[in-house]
């Protein structure tokens, strides 16, 4: 669906230096990407501010020209082809709207219908399903300019998805949105993904979008591509442990348990936060415990998707 080859974008800036004088620079804002997202895939864009990521998404969405590299979206070259691309995709800018900000909901639609020449049929059956799924039946008769955020991005997300693309692009969706719209917003894109099997390019700043609907992870900083893979290896990779959280029915001492790095005891000895390696299996972990002590209750914490991506930037 998307292949992307060593991409590169420059962006030439001029900036003052001292009184008269000006400086040309260029700066690359995107260095030798490459990555390939295969159809049905949802895949997380993910990187510091100025990392390169809308630069990109630019890039695949035929709004940038590469400066060199290979890029296609759905078998195209993007900019070349752009109007014909623009009927296969959708693309949200969390940032940015597609509505006419004048007109009722219900008209930027019948407008976008009729620019992708969707037929009414399919429009109207499209429109009914996602209007639904987003509770937006109750502002479909309002002025874009006087909904809420969280309305407007549902809109925009409804917008992008009238010509039944194949492929959805986002940048940032739920940027400034609060957790309710967040979570309902999250919910319809994850089963778009599942139901219908439309591919998902997310950029965010927010990793709940990542952890609750992006299997895979693509890093980019500083232009290049620090990481790519499933969320779950990558946490293999870079969190090369986990914890053991077991509560006993009375306090005790654990020692001598097979793989644990590190401990820390809490409620007076009852609580214990056992740091394991991954070559040990939690299995071994527990009953090593249970030959010691009577067990309460226990959990094995996975390290948070914020700490995975942290050491991820920070292995640059
Ligand atoms: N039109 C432009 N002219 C000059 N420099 C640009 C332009 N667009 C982007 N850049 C620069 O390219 C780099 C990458 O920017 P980009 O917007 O792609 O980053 P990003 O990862 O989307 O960041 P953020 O998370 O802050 O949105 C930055 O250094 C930015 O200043």
């Amino acid at each position: 669906m998307i292949e992307v080859r060593e991409l590169r974008r420059e962006f030439t800036v001029t900036t003052k230096v001292g009184r008269f004088r000006r400086e040309r620079r260029v700066v690359r804002a995107v260095d030798d990407v490459g990555f390939e997202v295969a159809a049905g895939e949802a895949v997380g864009y993910v990187g510091p501010n100025g990392a390169g990521k809308s630069t990109t998404i630019k890039m695949l969405t035929g709004i940038l020209v590469p400066t060199s590299g290979f890029v296609r979206v759905c078998g195209v070259d993007p900019a070349r082809r752009r109007r014909e691309l623009a009927r296969r995709i959708g693309v949200v800018f969390g940032q940015r709207s597609q509505l006419w900000w004048d007109l009722p909901l219900r008209d930027s639609f019948e407008l976008l219908r009729a620019v992708y020449r969707v037929p009414k049929a399919d429009y109207a059956s499209r429109l009914r399903e996602c209007v639904d799924l987003l509770d937006l039946g109750p502002f479909l008769d309002t002025p874009v300019r006087q909904l809420s955020l969280g309305q407007r991005m549902r809109g925009e997300v409804v917008a992008s998805l009238l010509h039944g693309p194949e492929l959805l692009v986002l940048d940032e969706p739920t940027i400034g949105l609060d957790l309710e719209s967040k979570e309902r917003l999250r919910e319809f894109l994850a089963d778009l993904n599942r139901e219908r099997g439309t591919t998902l390019l997310l950029t965010t700043h927010d990793l709940d979008d990542i952890e609750r609907l992006c299997p895979r992870l693509v890093v980019i900083d500083r232009g290049t591509v620090l990481a790519d893979g499933a969320l779950d290896e990558l946490r293999a990779e870079v969190a090369p442990e986990r914890v053991l959280v077991v509560d006993l029915e009375k306090p005790a001492e654990l020692v001598g348990l097979p793989g644990v790095r590190s401990s820390r005891v809490e409620s007076n000895g009852l609580r214990h936060h056992l740091t394991f390696s991954r070559d040990t299996t939690a299995a071994k972990v527990i009953s090593a415990v249970a030959a010691q002590a009577e067990v309460h209750d226990l959990a094995v914490v996975e390290p948070e998707i914020d700490d995975v991506v942290r050491r991820l930037y920070a292995r640059r």
